[in-house]
């Protein structure tokens, strides 16, 4: 899983550094700018909340899984527009893991 993230990285970095807009939708968005990665980002989080409560109410369990990949993937363009990447946000989880999420919100709201 994290080799197809590193690949989509390093695709996503080559269509920033070289892509033609024209023909490439990540280097089309890199040449948009900033707000439209981020109206991407906000468009496709608002399409997953939408999906996963379809699927409580019975629907498409794929399309709330479709939505899911474009925000992720919307939100890699974005890593890469800002100079980072999967592996930064993987590195983030790693040193989470196992870290109760409760138990870290006590100690921050002991200092
Ligand atoms: N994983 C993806 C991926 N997921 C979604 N999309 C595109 O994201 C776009 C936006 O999705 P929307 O549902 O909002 O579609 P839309 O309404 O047409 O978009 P807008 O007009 O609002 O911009 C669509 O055109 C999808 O095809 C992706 N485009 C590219 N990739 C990956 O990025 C690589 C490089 O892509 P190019 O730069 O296009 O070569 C590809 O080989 C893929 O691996």
């Amino acid at each position: 899983m994290s080799d197809l993230l590193q690949q989509l990285d390093a695709v996503l970095e080559s269509r920033k550094r070289q892509g033609d807009a024209d023909s490439s939708y990540v280097a089309s968005l890199h040449k948009k700018g900033l707000n439209k990665i981020l109206e991407k980002v906000g468009e496709e989080a608002t399409e997953v909340i939408l999906a996963a409560k379809d699927v409580e109410c019975g629907g498409d369990r794929q399309a709330m899984i479709c939505e899911t990949a474009d925000l992720w993937f919307h939100s890699l363009v974005m890593l890469s527009h800002l100079g980072a990447d999967s592996q930064d946000v993987l590195n983030e989880l790693a040193r989470r893991f196992g870290l109760s999420g409760l138990e870290e919100k006590a100690a921050r709201s002991k200092d």
